[in-house]
């Protein structure tokens, strides 16, 4: 089969580091092919420098930091990846772009200028009740500056335009209803989405 490039993306805390790690796993036992996980910002210098909790950058410059870090993300090991043939599975790409950079004060056809020229993903949208991502917010460290503006029931509507915006793109997208599931069944109906 051809290699797939699939991006995991979702609101805060809905699982997308879960799920990602499980289907990258899942994923390579079901097709017999290696697959290659990684996630954004990425483990390079700019990608740790954006994963800082109290990053230096805002709304403008941050945007297009993100998208710098995401362009060789791109070149340097995405490409390179599915041309060795293996699979890749990101945690995060262009959608937290267009829903992060929108709660930090951008619109969307000036993040989608900046992020135009990358590669289509075939793009898996958890999706579960506001309250639980909340819930598991409060559970959690200290909330970075993003999700303090941000809330998962605002982040949840900004992934569906997202979803709308790049429909007109093309590219190929998928809504896991993940409320009430193990990660494994989330997987599953993962699996089931892709027809594999
Ligand atoms: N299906 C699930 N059922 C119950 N708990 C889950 C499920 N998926 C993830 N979790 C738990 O929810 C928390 C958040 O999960 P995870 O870190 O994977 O989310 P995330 O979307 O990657 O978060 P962030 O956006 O903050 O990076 C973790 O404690 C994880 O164990
Ligand atoms: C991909 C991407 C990331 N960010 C910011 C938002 C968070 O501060 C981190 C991601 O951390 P998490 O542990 O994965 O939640 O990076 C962003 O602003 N825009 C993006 O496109």
């Amino acid at each position: 089969m051809t290699s797939l490039f699939i991006a995991v993306e979702g609101p805060h805390r809905v699982g997308k580091t879960t799920i990602a790690g499980l289907l990258a796993t899942r994923l390579e036992k079901r097709t017999n092919k290696r697959v290659h996980l990684t996630s954004e910002p990425t483990q390079s210098a700019l990608g740790r420098l954006l994963r800082t909790p109290e990053s230096v950058l805002h709304g403008r410059p941050l945007a297009l930091a993100v998208a710098a870090d995401r362009a060789a993300h791109v070149e340097s090991e995405i490409i390179p990846a599915l041309d060795e043939c293996l699979h890749v599975v990101t945690d995060r790409y262009v959608q937290s772009s267009m829903v992060l950079q929108r709660v930090d004060g951008l619109d969307l056809d000036e993040i989608w200028a900046y992020n135009q020229y990358v590669l289509p993903a075939t793009s898996i949208y958890l999706e579960d009740d506001p309250e639980v991502m909340t819930c598991r917010l409060r559970q959690g460290a200290a909330l970075s500056r993003l999700e303090m503006v941000g809330s998962p029931r605002r982040e949840l509507e900004l992934y569906r335009e997202a979803r709308q915006f790049l429909a007109g793109e093309d590219w190929p997208q998928h809504v896991i209803d993940c409320h009430g599931k193990d990660p494994d069944h989330i997987v599953g109906a993962i699996f089931d989405s892709l027809q594999l």
